[in-house]
């Protein structure tokens, strides 16, 4: 049996954690379809079939669970709340957001561009309509769509965020969780008019069992988030309930791109 549960470089290489560190993370981790990447956009390849998205309930004002799960932070996102088109085959409903940070402002992404990382990154992650999938798409490339944006410091505060940032004082350990005051899924986004540009790759999860079955979405536009709130995510949060770390460098390394091909809309 695994002695021990997964975790970031950070902990595994913190002698108070016995955890097993992303060299050793099982599943189909050490794959050859893996995220995140580095995307050289001027290597990328453009796709006149990846439109612009259609997002529905992203606008809606509501009071969303959000929790420590140990790993990140997690604002559950219930029903009613989908994307279509962006190059999608079928329509995608939204299941959770989480956001991978650091208190570097250059190592706290995922993702990269041309080497350069970011603040943080938030994913959005939506499954497949669960429909008509057959026996053997049991575990299609496609499953899941992921939309990832960069969060790069700005100088204001991003009113956006304010609900999500006020609530991370509530839930300091893994397994609190707390209601935020009513908020949208579009108030965190960068201006709507901007969401056409995005980079397009098939990967996998960033945490085991890093399934491949993602279908990337990296928008161009960034997200600005003021440094205060940049920092709040790595001095409110712990991964452990003692608190003897606090939830910071939650970045997975990045994975080769192999055979692949980064398109571009
Ligand atoms: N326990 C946790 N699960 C996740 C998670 C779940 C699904 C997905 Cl798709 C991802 S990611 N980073 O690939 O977007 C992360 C984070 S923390
Ligand atoms: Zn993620």
């Amino acid at each position: 049996a695994k002695e021990s549960h997964w975790c970031y470089e950070v902990q595994a290489e913190n002698p108070q954690f016995s955890c097993e560190g992303p060299d050793q993370w099982g599943g189909d981790c050490q794959k050859s379809h893996q995220s995140p990447i580095n995307i050289m956009t001027n290597e990328t390849r453009l796709d006149h079939h990846l439109g612009d998205f259609s997002f529905s309930g992203y606008d809606k004002k509501e009071r969303r669970t959000v929790q420590n799960n140990g790993h990140s932070v997690m604002v559950s996102l219930e029903s009613g709340v989908a994307i279509n088109g962006g190059g999608l085959t079928t329509q995608y409903r939204a299941t959770q957001l989480h956001l991978h940070w650091s208190e570097k402002v250059d190592k706290g992404s995922e993702h990269s561009l041309n080497g350069q990382r970011f603040a943080m990154e938030m994913h959005i992650v939506h499954e497949k309509g669960a429909g008509t999938s057959s026996v053997e798409e049991e575990n299609p490339k496609d499953k899941i769509a992921v939309l990832a944006f960069l969060v790069e410091e700005g100088d204001e505060l991003n009113e956006g965020f304010r609900p999500l940032v006020e609530a991370l004082d509530r839930i300091p350990i893994p397994n609190m969780s707390t209601t935020m005051e009513p908020s949208s899924i579009m108030d965190l986004l960068p201006k709507k008019g901007k969401l056409r540009h995005y980079f397009r790759y098939q990967g996998s999860l960033t945490t085991p069992d890093c399934d491949e079955t993602v279908v990337w979405t990296v928008f161009k536009e960034h997200i600005q988030l003021h440094k205060d709130q940049i920092l709040a995510f790595s001095q409110k949060l712990y991964y452990d309930k003692e608190q003897k770390m606090r939830m910071t460098d939650n970045v997975r390394p990045l994975q080769h791109l192999g055979d692949r091909l980064v398109y571009t809309s």
